[in-house]
């Protein structure tokens, strides 16, 4: 099941700079966390049941650094919450839809996450995150 929207990732070139941008605007950063795997840091703003998520990109080859060359900063996922990815994921398959994780990899917070290309979704990067 599809529960909410986890949050929407968006991709900075400097994450202080674009915490004060963000703080700006009245909300308030909650943590801080680097994510290896995925080569990003990243801010975490909880919004109601949701979150914005600023990532910045920790080394060159990052996806992060590479969406920001060609496209720069902006919204780079939205982050559906599901109740079990690995079910989910099998469903995506099965209709069609482009894997990039055919397995769930561990993202901010620990979270189970799994990417689906942006061409076999109207342009938009997906992730399916669950958070048990
Ligand atoms: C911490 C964690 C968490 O939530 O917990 C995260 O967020 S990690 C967040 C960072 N991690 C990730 O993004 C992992 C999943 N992403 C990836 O595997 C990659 O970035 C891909 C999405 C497969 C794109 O990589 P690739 O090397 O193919 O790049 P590319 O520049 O050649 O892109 C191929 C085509 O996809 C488009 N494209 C690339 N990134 C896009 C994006 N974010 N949104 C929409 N379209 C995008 C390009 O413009 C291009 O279209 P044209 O061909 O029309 O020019």
């Amino acid at each position: 099941m599809i529960k909410k929207i986890d949050h929407v990732g968006i991709a900075v070139k400097n994450l202080e700079e674009a915490i004060k941008v963000w703080e700006g605007l009245g909300l308030k950063v909650d943590e801080i966390e680097e994510v290896p795997d995925q080569k990003v840091r990243t801010a975490i703003i909880h919004v109601g049941e949701s979150r914005i998520e600023l990532l910045e990109a920790t080394s060159e080859d990052s996806p992060i650094a590479k969406f920001i060359e060609k496209r720069g900063e902006g919204i780079h996922h939205i982050a559906l919450g599901v109740d079990n990815i690995e079910e989910h994921l099998e469903k995506l398959k099965e209709a069609g839809y482009r894997l990039i994780d055919e397995k769930p990899r561990i993202g901010a917070g620990g979270a189970k996450i799994a990417f689906v290309h942006p061409k076999s979704v109207t342009g938009v990067l997906l992730e399916l995150c669950q958070r048990d």
